[in-house]
């Protein structure tokens, strides 16, 4: 069966809980059925033992007793070889080594990649939301209790695979805070942790982190002042630290100055995620939200709630255009066919997944579900434009951590559009759920964040009257810091919208040329 990825979203992840449901209760029939095992030999041994003392303090007496020396010999012939065998099967692992066989054939269990990826998720929300690594670590989202608290354990698997990943900078604070929990531990000053604490040490000094290991060492010594070598690290890490010296790996394995995650176009992006760039009240204020029929006659009872967020490029929601029923329908229709989500390359060439879309999603025809031909309709008359020309209905899910950095939905490689329906013209995203917290639709040039609605439309022309793109329509998915985030996409293409949208000839797409440079 295919292989399915865990990190990428939360459709999926319900299975492994199930599960893990299951596996809970075969460990704790394990235990049971242990538990009486080792009842019933504790009784048998005692019997021994008993029998066996009465023996040592009279050995003549207790051999000369012909019942006493059947005891024995009947003992040693049959009793303890059934010991050896009842130990050889011991029924209760055997049961237990194959339920968790069965269990492992139900689902896959997450991989490595898995466990790396829903550490990069949880490095990125710390990262576009700014959270402290001690609060995250408790269970607090935004000044929230969600959650339990990670232990020391939690927090150094964190650190270590940061560690592999080579990504120093969030592996220092996990390190620090897997130590700073273990020293409330009340096993803290045993010989085997402070042992375990000095390779903790060896990774902060590998890593040319000479503060952190200092500390850590003095806080070593503190409790065994004994460890020669570690008295010797600490003369070498003093040293390093008054001479000012850049070593190691955090130093030599510089972040990639082209990493586009440097840029200010990045920044910027995270800054609107977090809610610090807005629009100003000055452009807030001509806004309106309007009952709208978008003049479609048959709308014009069922008028559409639309409210402006933005004006040059005009940008709105519209609010309570699905029902939950459809919405559920088609949530329920993409469950078994979502995939992790793809992106188009430069070139041309096939589709590939990448890190900087991290969901799942699936393409549907229209056809395939009347609730889908409710929400082409929708698209339809919010548009005002051909359907003809639109594209298969995408439905994404986003996990916790999933995102879709700054991009463009139209295409800027001649080929790929010429070729057929045109560019896209329009795009419609049906917010098919609420978010929790996090998971909005960013636009860094326009500095809005749209917040999913469940119900809602957000709706935009990605190009101008001429055709040419609007590079201010630049978007983005910012990463869901708490639930499961779906949506449904529709995009118009160009091809066939002469009399819905007429070209214009002026050279309107001037406007948003100084926004192209990221292309
Ligand atoms: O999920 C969102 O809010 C935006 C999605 C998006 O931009 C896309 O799928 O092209
Ligand atoms: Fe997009």
């Amino acid at each position: 069966d295919e292989y399915i990825e865990y990190f990428s979203s939360v459709a999926g992840m319900e299975k492994l809980l199930a599960v893990e449901f299951e596996m809970l209760n075969d460990l704790q029939n394990y235990i049971n059925s242990m538990q009486k095992q080792i009842d019933l030999l504790q009784s048998e041994v005692d019997a021994i033992r008993l029998d066996h003392q009465a023996a040592v303090d009279d050995v003549d007496g207790y051999l000369s007793n012909p019942v006493n020396a059947y005891r024995l010999i009947k003992r040693l012939q049959s009793d303890w070889s059934a010991f050896e065998e009842s130990v050889r099967i011991d029924s209760s692992r055997t049961d237990f080594l194959s339920a968790m066989a069965a269990n492992r054939r139900q689902v896959h269990f997450p991989s490595k990649e898995d466990v790396i990826g829903s550490a990069v998720a949880l490095v990125r929300l710390q990262d576009t939301y700014k959270l402290e690594v001690a609060e995250l670590a408790s269970g607090v989202l935004n000044g929230i209790k969600y959650g339990p608290s990670m232990s020391w354990q939690d927090c150094f698997l964190l650190g270590h695979y940061l560690y592999e990943i080579q990504d120093f900078n969030h592996t220092v604070p996990w390190l620090r805070e897997s130590m700073e929990l273990l020293k409330n531990e009340e096993y803290d000053k045993d010989a085997v942790t402070l042992d375990f604490m000095e390779t903790v040490v060896t990774y902060h000094q590998e890593m040319g982190d000479f503060q952190t290991a200092l500390e850590l060492t003095n806080y070593i010594l503190s409790i065994d002042a004994q460890r020669d070598q570690l008295r010797d690290t600490k003369y070498y890490l003093e040293r390093m630290l008054s001479d000012g010296v850049k070593t190691g790996l955090m130093h030599e394995i510089a972040p990639n100055r082209g990493d586009y995650h440097l840029s200010d176009d990045y920044k910027r992006y995270e800054q609107v995620c977090r809610g610090e760039l807005q629009l100003t009240p000055t452009e807030e204020r001509p806004l309106r939200c309007r009952y709208d029929s978008n003049n479609v006659p048959h709308r014009l009872l069922q008028p559409y709630k639309v409210e402006e967020l933005h004006l040059d490029p005009r940008v709105v929601q519209i609010h309570d255009v699905i029902s939950t029923h459809d919405m559920e329908a088609v949530k329920r229709l993409a469950q078994t066919r979502m995939s992790r989500s793809q992106v188009r390359n430069l070139n041309g060439s096939a589709a590939s997944t990448a890190n900087y879309r991290i969901s799942k999603s699936a393409w549907f025809a229209y056809e395939e579900s009347e609730h889908m031909q409710t929400m082409n309709r929708h698209m339809g008359d919010i548009s005002g434009l051909n359907m003809a020309s639109a594209e298969h209905l995408q439905v994404a899910n986003y996990g916790i951590g999933g995102h879709y950095e700054p991009h463009f939905d139209f295409f800027t490689d001649n080929c790929t559009f010429k070729a057929s329906e045109g560019n896209r013209l329009a795009t419609g995203i049906f917010y098919l759920s609420d978010v929790a917290e996090g998971g909005g639709t960013a636009f860094p040039y326009l500095r809005l964040l749209v917040k999913p609605q469940r119900g809602s439309v957000l709706f935009w022309h990605n190009l101008h009257r001429s055709e040419e793109p609007d590079y201010r329509t630049r978007h983005a998915a910012c990463p869901v810091l708490k639930g499961s985030k779906w949506i449904g996409n529709i995009w118009v293409r160009v091809r066939n919208q002469d009399r819905e949208r007429p070209c214009g000839l002026l050279p309107d797409h001037e406007v948003s040329l100084e926004y192209k440079h990221l292309v």
